[in-house]
């Protein structure tokens, strides 16, 4: 099938268990849970997305005809060693286009392949690490992966909710936004309380990275 990228660039996974490490950003456009246009926000089942994925006009963005298309462009983004080879596939929501064909053929390109999901949508098999971050009032279909990263606070989905989950990590991310700060003491009040849950930091946007 064709895809439709928004943008896609190395950089350094700045969230979670992964944070600090070199990966291809892969970021589809569309979500299920916005339409990404500001006068549709309010009215959302997603309202603090940090994200512009709408169109394929980003750098590295675009169509692309086919699973190995798309795979030769995330192995040119890549311009190191070929060793730990990673990519994050993001947007958007990926899952609605990350099917078995192009994780066959980033994995032919030797990639470890990672994604960040609402959840919403259950994953197709073959993905190395799956972050599943939810979203009040949605329904989780994707409930077990190596990473839970909740944005917090989010009043209609307290962790207590998520701690059943099959998931090797548990993070709390502060919601940004106008709020950040007091966001951020909230996750780090409610980390010291609940040492099962760790902060996750959106390392990139300290540093002024993408
Ligand atoms: C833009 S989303 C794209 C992937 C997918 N749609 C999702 O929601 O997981 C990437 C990550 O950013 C998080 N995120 C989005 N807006 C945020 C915000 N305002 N503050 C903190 N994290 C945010 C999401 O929860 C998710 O973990
Ligand atoms: N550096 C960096 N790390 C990230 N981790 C998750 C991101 C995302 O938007 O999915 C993201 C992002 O946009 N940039
Ligand atoms: S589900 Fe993810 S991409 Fe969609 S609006 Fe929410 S944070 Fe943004
Ligand atoms: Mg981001």
């Amino acid at each position: 099938m064709a895809y439709s990228v928004k943008e896609m660039f190395k950089t350094l996974q700045g969230e979670g268990a992964q944070a600090g490490r070199a990966a291809v950003f892969c970021r589809f456009a569309g979500c299920n849970l916005w339409t990404g246009r500001e006068e549709h926000r309010a009215e959302a089942q997603c309202r603090f997305c940090d994200t512009d994925f709408v169109g394929t006009d980003g750098e590295g963005g675009g169509r692309f005809a086919d699973a190995a298309e798309l795979a030769r462009a995330i192995a040119a983004a890549w311009d190191g060693d070929r060793a730990r080879r990673f990519v994050v596939f993001t947007g958007g929501e990926p899952l609605l286009q990350l099917d078995a064909e192009l994780i066959a053929a980033v994995h032919a390109e030797g990639f470890e392949i990672a994604v960040e999901t609402n959840g919403t949508i259950a994953a197709p098999d073959g993905i190395d690490w799956i972050c599943v971050s939810p979203k009040a009032g949605t329904a989780l279909a994707q409930r077990r992966g190596q990473e839970l990263k909740l944005v917090f606070p989010q009043p209609d989905l307290m962790p207590e909710a998520a701690e059943e989950l099959d998931f090797a990590h548990f993070f709390l991310q502060p919601m940004d936004g106008p709020e950040r700060a007091a966001h951020t003491q909230a996750a780090v009040a409610y980390c010291l309380g609940h040492p099962r849950w760790r902060l996750s930091l959106q390392t990139h946007k300290m540093i002024g990275i993408p």
